[in-house]
């Protein structure tokens, strides 16, 4: 898949399945839950503060009858209720409403009620960018906050599973630094070739991992031409793997506020998937999302 008309479309053929929205009064929120709806891609539970949720669905049309509606108003509680929902066989994902991405995650990672598997979780964002004849995939902007090599080596298998689960079959995968060369005095430059290394070996699969590289000879094969570097994932990259959460969250806004793209967010890695994206995302974004969480729940049999 190339763009988010095909994943929709996609997500459409193979829905509906059900989303426990945590915290759901949230105007963007409610209007992608209900595209959703309507397009057969999911179903909602609607978990939050019930007054706020009808107040804003009077506003935009939607008819709440067609959804199960949990009231909780403390956002932590609407959290943990939204994640047992799906530990329970209740719903098939979790989707962050108007609440930190802290608080969800914290209900995510609960021991009792938790969707935990064993491996990292992470953040990927695909984004569909004008003018590229495919999608850019951008990890992580949301959870790790410094992620040391083992982590990063799951990141990596995390964000080619969204990879696969979009027929991408050997997605290329650029670890981005600062400069494109090793420097000691820059770790992540270390652990980039220490990434390349360990994908030839086969301990990272599923992937072709490149690194360091620069942003721009990462994604333009004019730039990577221009400096001279000569690489199967030099100005081909689909997945871009960033060294800490600035890096990430800095790129991923950049994205969103100065060009033009269309994009998604999910949290891989756990026992379900989970809708992540900005609380300053469109409505579209995160519809686009919930449909990449479907398709990613079809994939993994759920
Ligand atoms: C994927 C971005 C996560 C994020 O930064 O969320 P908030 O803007 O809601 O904090």
């Amino acid at each position: 898949m190339k763009n988010f008309q095909q994943i929709l479309n996609s997500a459409k053929e193979r829905g509906p399945k059900t989303i426990a929205v945590a915290v759901a009064q949230d105007l963007e929120v409610l209007l992608a839950v209900s595209q959703a709806k309507d397009m057969g891609i999911a179903d909602a539970i609607l978990v939050g503060d019930a007054e706020q949720i009808a107040e804003i669905a009077k506003a935009i049309n939607v008819d709440l009858n067609q959804y199960q509606i949990i009231d909780i108003k403390d956002i932590h509680e609407a959290s943990r209720k939204a994640v047992s929902l799906v530990s329970e066989g209740k719903a098939h994902m979790v989707m962050k409403g108007l609440v930190d991405t802290s608080v969800v995650l914290k209900a995510v990672l609960d021991p009792e009620i938790g969707l935990r598997a064993g491996n990292a979780l992470s953040h990927t964002a695909v984004f569909e960018v004008p003018g590229y004849d495919r999608f850019i995939f951008v990890t992580d902007a949301a959870m790790n906050i410094a992620p040391d090599l083992k982590t990063k080596k799951q990141i990596i298998e995390n964000a080619a599973q969204v990879a696969h689960a979009l027929d991408i079959e050997l997605p290329k995968v650029a670890v981005v630094c600062a400069k494109e060369k090793v420097d000691p005095k820059m770790p992540p430059t270390v652990d980039a070739k220490q990434l390349e290394e360990m994908n030839q070996q086969g301990e990272i699969a599923g992937c072709i991992v490149g690194g360091p590289f620069g942003l721009d000879n990462a994604v333009s094969e004019e730039a990577a031409v221009h400096k001279g570097i000569e690489h199967p994932v030099a100005g081909k990259a689909d997945i871009l793997l960033v060294p800490n959460i600035e890096a990430g969250n800095v790129l991923y806004k950049s994205m969103v506020f100065f060009s033009n793209s269309k994009n998604a967010g999910v949290i891989v890695g756990a026992k379900a998937p989970i809708v992540l994206t900005s609380r300053a995302d469109s409505d579209e974004t995160k519809l686009n999302s919930i449909a990449l969480a479907v398709l990613m729940a079809v994939k993994a049999g759920k």
